[in-house]
């Protein structure tokens, strides 16, 4: 390709809970090889698409390469073109659209990830017509330790008065940063979530997730609700990493117990996870299509990051 000419890359959006990516196939003969190109340029164009007004719109950008050790290779970029080791509501997208355009014909196949090989499940219907959700098994959730955070009311917080939070740290296969706390929707998650990049060890970001075990009055039945602010990304309407490692954590803090399914309640919608005795966590949820298309950029501004 000439300098002054176009790429044209093609790609299907879709999203889980609202957790939207931009879904391109590195097994599509109408691309050239995107396994073969250089990590910062997919880091740039993960930032050109994602971005709401002049790009396609999305949290990020994720491609399915091939592999040689499972049917596919997931490799994710969050929307400020930060490579992310893993994603929940990614996978199951992933996965879907794998099984439906033939990259794997079987029901139960694996993923390569940046952290490590992952077994999806595509539930369809009884009589087999129709995809309803995306069953993974996330593998096991890493304790990487409590901390107590002091959140200073600062004067522009005029609606937070600051407190002294214990949080729980976990990884999912990507870092997570759990405040327990007792109004999810009224916490500062965002003012929390800056706070928490600045402690030492997070210097790679973190995403940072507020969440509550609640009751279901009638029934007695517990859930966990939960929002999170990304690294990367922002708040986002769901996450999975994040459902899975609040779990864990809801489970080593005796909130819920093993082996239990779990509803886990976001702005977007809900998981449902389950903690397997044997340290495996299970996530299940849906996956749609947004719609799909294709994306020209000057091959110029592909080098320099602008659009
Ligand atoms: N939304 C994702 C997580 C994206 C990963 C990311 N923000 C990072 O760790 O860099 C999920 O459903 O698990």
């Amino acid at each position: 390709m000439k300098k002054g000419e176009n790429m044209r890359l093609f790609f299907t959006k879709m999203h889980g809970l609202g957790n939207d990516y931009i879904y391109m196939d590195g097994f599509d003969s109408r691309m050239s090889k995107p396994a073969a190109w250089p990590l910062e340029q997919k880091g740039q164009l993960a930032v050109m698409m994602s971005r709401r007004h002049t790009g396609i719109g999305a949290d990020g950008l994720i491609f399915i390469q091939p592999s040689e050790e499972a049917a596919f290779r997931m490799e994710m970029y969050n929307a400020d073109g930060s490579r992310g080791a893993m994603c929940g509501n990614g996978i199951r997208c992933a996965a879907r659209y794998a099984y439906d355009h033939g990259i794997s014909t079987n029901q139960s196949f694996q993923v390569q990830t940046d952290s490590g090989i992952r077994s999806v499940y595509i539930r369809k219907t009884d009589e087999g017509e129709h995809i309803t959700s995306v069953r993974v098994d996330m593998g096991v959730m890493a304790n990487l330790g409590e901390q107590r955070v002091l959140l200073k009311a600062k004067e522009e917080w005029t609606d937070f008065t600051g407190g002294s939070f214990p949080v729980q740290y976990v990884s999912a296969g990507n870092r997570h940063c759990i405040f327990f706390v007792e109004n999810v929707e009224a916490f500062p998650l965002k003012k929390a979530a800056e706070l928490i990049h600045t402690l030492p060890g997070n210097e790679d970001g973190v995403n940072v997730e507020a969440a509550a075990v609640e009751k279901i009055a009638v029934t007695g039945e517990k859930y966990i609700k939960m929002r999170v602010v990304e690294r990367g990304s922002g708040e986002t309407m769901a996450c999975g990493t994040g459902a899975c490692a609040v779990t864990a954590a809801a489970v080593w803090q005796g909130y819920c117990r093993y082996d239990e399914n779990v509803e886990v309640r976001q702005p977007g919608g809900i998981l449902t996870t389950a903690y397997l005795a044997d340290g495996r966590m299970l996530m299940e949820g849906p996956t749609e299509y947004v719609f799909e298309g294709y994306f020209d950029i000057p091959i110029a501004s592909f080098y320099n990051g602008t659009r």
